[in-house]
């Protein structure tokens, strides 16, 4: 389940937080920083002229990457443009004096937009410390501790700020990808995987296998017992089907009273002993005395040329056999 687990992954989005700043601190660094640049060259130090080129340079880089190849390389900006930067500190404090110092502001700010977070966090350290090493070598002690002090002000800042921004992301990334009652991935995540899916299956032959399972006489729960209960019972059976399956699929809520299991790299006759046991430990569940609850389950494996639609359908076709012989069971193709 390798493959679908990195589809579920909030890291793996194509555009991230961090692939978006890069662009948009990129454009604007571009604008900001190729005039002082091209002033460094013609007039500034060679090594300050060089450092701020190789900034510009890897600006351009990500801008370039994120906007044709939709891909951000966080690694170029912390093997490359970090060390540039900070060396850009280290050359332009001594030779430029307070110049040197305010551009190692946003340079302070920029790791935290550019880099995973903790990553950021060990750049800033060292480059407030290495500031801070060259301000008081440069400047007296009293502007050196005020130049320090403010760096690690607009560092703590921002490392709050991208902490909060990263958690909402985060929170709002789950939000969209599960189902708010059960917890568990919901229909336009399943959809998502099914064409990742189908669409390597054309490549290689793999072992995916679709299981479509549905809450037997579930309205009879409802209407008995209200539908706080029926919530209860849909939260419990969603979370039984989840401890059942482990690592060898993932569960979505399809939608109502209806579940979908997506299983890879497993065994068709294991699959089906899978679904078996679903469906025991389904009806071992003990909510109310005087009703037994249970599921059928319609099961199908993916086979050539078959689309999205018509995988879900099969098992769905399944489910209705299951349901038309009596419920409480499995029925595969
Ligand atoms: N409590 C609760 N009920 C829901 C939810 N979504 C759908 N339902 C109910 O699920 C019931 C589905 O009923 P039916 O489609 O008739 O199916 P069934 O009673 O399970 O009968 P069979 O599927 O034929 O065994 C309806 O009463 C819906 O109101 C939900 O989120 N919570």
């Amino acid at each position: 389940m390798k493959r679908a687990k990195k589809i579920l992954q909030y890291q793996q989005n194509e555009f991230s937080v961090l692939n978006k700043s890069a662009l948009w601190l990129g454009n604007v660094a571009l604008v900001f920083i190729t005039p002082f640049a091209i002033n460094n060259f013609i007039n500034g130090p060679l090594n300050v002229a060089v450092a701020s080129f190789i900034v510009t340079a890897v600006f351009l880089f990500n801008t370039f990457t994120v906007l044709v190849w939709k891909k951000y390389y966080s690694n170029i900006s912390f093997f490359v443009l970090s060390p540039v930067i900070l060396l850009f500190c280290y050359f332009s404090i001594p030779a430029q004096g307070i110049i040197g110092v305010l551009w190692s502001f946003p340079g302070i700010i920029c790791f935290y937009y550019l880099l995973p977070e903790r990553q950021a966090w060990l750049i800033n350290i060292v480059a407030i410390v290495l500031c801070t090493y060259l301000s008081f070598n440069t400047f007296d002690h009293g502007l050196a501790l005020r130049i320090s002090a403010t760096l690690s002000l607009i560092s703590a800042f921002t490392a709050v700020s991208i902490r909060q921004i990263n958690k909402q992301q985060f929170a709002l990334h789950r939000l969209a990808i599960t189902d708010s009652l059960t917890g568990l991935y919901n229909r336009s995540t399943l959809n998502d995987l099914l064409n990742d899916i189908i669409d390597s299956h054309h490549k290689m032959a793999d072992n995916s296998h679709l299981m479509t399972i549905d809450i037997d006489h579930f309205k009879k729960i409802n209407d008995q017992f209200g539908h706080d209960q029926g919530d209860e019972v849909l939260t419990t059976i969603g979370h039984s089907i989840r401890n059942t399956v482990k690592d060898y699929g993932i569960v979505f809520r399809y939608g109502g009273e209806e579940f979908i299991v997506v299983i890879e790299e497993l065994p068709w006759e294991k699959t089906k002993r899978l679904a078996e046991q679903i469906r025991l430990a389904v009806s071992e569940i003990n909510m109310f005395p005087e009703l037994k609850v249970s599921v059928s389950i319609g099961l199908s494996r993916l086979k050539p040329k078959m689309t999205r639609i018509d995988w879900i359908r099969e098992s769905d076709r399944n489910l209705y056999t299951a349901k038309k012989q009596g419920r409480n069971q499995v029925i595969s193709s």
